[in-house]
């Protein structure tokens, strides 16, 4: 969308912001941070800036700046200013854009600029940071761009540097992506520092997604996958058994929807809104629900590995939000097992009891530690599928939170990869002779893929692990690409167009 034929929005926005109303007098004579009239000094009234514009700039406020989650900040920003769709549509593409590609931008404002970031105040690093994504990331005329940028820098920022915000952002736009990416290389100290400023990502990160798909002799599709984590993904549903309709036929009935992706459960949305097609669908509660088409195979990796039988005991140990747990329990109903799902937080408890609604009948909901007994019932108590969906660094879901990338630290994994390692053990004590047992994260991280499942392995007697790529090419549709010479199955946003997910799978002998 070209923001340069945007209507003035001045004035449209209903809602109060939260850093004080536009333009508003007070008392001292000044104006507020939006306004730009000083006694005594020159009329510098403020010219036009859309009200997505604002609404972008409070939103990275709200995340750099004050650590608010993106999708959380978003729509709350957009209610408040009571953009139409329209300009919602516009204020998201600013934010989420300029989120996901702050690390390029970051790299380009300084080449631009000759100053590092840190010696630019904060909030005019917001206004270069949205600037640049409209030269450089969104077809916005550039006149339009910087003038806009200007005018914000005017309203938010400090008024003072909007020259340097002019110049800047002109310097920006006078060089085009490929001519910035010779830039950042000709300049980089590193050649991972220049690949991990072009592509938006930390450099550790860059380097665990690199030995991750190097594992599987797959290295050289690097710059695929972090292209891939800068596309925000389309919306995928389940349709989940006993929706009463096969996904295909749900497909041919939605011109919305198409049958596509890897799970034989998945549809993919072409746009809109996906709880107005889940609307209209008119299945029961939560049997078609919006799901990761990764995460609707890491479940039915262990459902369907191999036939269930009446009467089988399932235990998803780390269930919340739920979204595994109904697959689990739409699988269960129609193989007559039950599902016991655990969950530690009483918040994600409670999501999960309500993404079960619809398949209720063959589902427990309790809240335990996972590596207490209680978690599955008592010290006894035996099971014939587990799946640990474990806590991870979430490193596979980076296309679907555009600031995950920058809030992740390489010191978190220690913690995670022990607390993994530790709801595994608890996991195999209580796994019934021949029963199954699925590890899965949303990380493709080595240190809590393999490294967590051989060293799970290497302690664990009477366990063997069994072919999780078996278990998911039979049951996905259609031929699946699954490197490497591991038994364990890793999914990719570039090669399956799904998150990052890992899987394992584990018999008792
Ligand atoms: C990756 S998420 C699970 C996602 C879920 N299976 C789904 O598909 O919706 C991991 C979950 O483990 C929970 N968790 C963290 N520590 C835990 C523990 N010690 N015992 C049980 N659950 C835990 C987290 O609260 C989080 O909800």
């Amino acid at each position: 969308m070209s923001a340069g034929n945007e209507p003035d929005r001045r004035g449209s926005q209903r809602g109060a912001r939260q850093e004080g109303g536009r333009g508003r007098r007070q008392g001292n004579g000044q104006t507020n941070r939006q306004g730009t009239q000083r006694r005594g000094g020159a009329d510098r009234r403020p010219g036009r800036v859309s009200a997505s514009r604002l609404v972008a700039y409070d939103v990275l406020r709200d995340v750099v700046d004050r650590d608010a989650y993106a999708n959380l900040a978003l729509p709350a920003r957009i209610r408040e200013a009571g953009l139409d769709e329209r300009d919602a549509a516009l204020a998201t593409e600013l934010a989420a854009g300029t989120l996901r590609m702050r690390g390029r931008y970051d790299r380009i404002i300084e080449l631009a600029s000759g100053r590092e970031l840190a010696q630019i105040d904060d909030r005019t690093l917001n206004v270069l940071r949205l600037g640049a994504h409209q030269l450089l990331g969104m077809r916005v005329a550039s006149h339009a761009a910087v003038n806009e940028s200007v005018e914000l820098q005017r309203r938010v920022a400090n008024q003072n540097a909007a020259g340097f915000v002019n110049g800047v952002l002109r310097a920006i736009g006078r060089a085009d992506n490929a001519e910035w990416d010779d830039r950042i290389d000709a300049e980089a100290a590193r050649p991972d520092d220049a690949l991990a400023a072009r592509a938006s990502h930390p450099v550790w990160v860059l380097r665990a997604l690199r030995d991750a798909l190097k594992a599987e002799g797959r290295e050289d599709e690097l710059p695929e996958l972090l292209a891939a984590d800068n596309t925000p993904p389309r919306v995928s549903l389940a349709v989940l058994p006993g929706a009463g309709e096969e996904p295909s036929a749900l497909a041919a009935e939605f011109d919305a929807l198409a049958a596509a992706g890897p799970s034989p459960l998945g549809v993919e949305l072409a746009g809109g809104d996906p709880m107005r097609a889940i609307r209209a669908a008119d299945a029961p509660e939560g049997l078609i629900r919006v799901q990761d088409q990764g995460s609707q195979l890491a479940a039915l990796a262990l459902t369907r590995a191999r036939p269930a039988a009446a009467g089988e005991r399932w235990l998803d140990l780390c269930a919340g939000p739920g979204g595994k747990t109904a697959v689990l329990g739409a699988e269960a109903i129609a193989s007559g097992a039950t599902v016991r799902a655990n969950e530690v937080s009483d918040h994600r408890a409670d999501l999960v009891d309500r993404a079960v609604e619809g398949v209720a009948d063959a589902v427990t909901v309790v809240s335990h530690d996972g590596r207490d007994d209680a978690a599955f019932g008592g010290s006894a108590e035996t099971f014939d599928r587990i799946l640990v969906d474990a806590p991870c660094s979430g490193l596979g879901a980076l296309r679907r939170r555009p600031e995950a990338r920058w809030r992740k630290r390489p010191g978190d994994l220690p913690e995670l990869t022990e607390l993994q390692g530790q709801l595994l053990d608890a996991a195999a004590e209580h796994l019934a002779p021949g029963g199954l047992l699925a590890y899965v994260t949303c990380s493709p991280h080595l240190a809590e893929t393999r490294v967590t499942v051989d060293r799970f392995l290497a302690r664990t007697p009477g366990l063997r692990e069994v072919s999780a790529k078996a278990a998911i090419a039979e049951v996905a549709r259609g031929e699946i690409d699954l490197a490497g010479d591991q038994l364990s199955a890793q999914l990719w946003p570039h090669r399956h167009g799904t998150d990052a997910m890992f899987v394992a799978l584990f018999e008792r002998a």
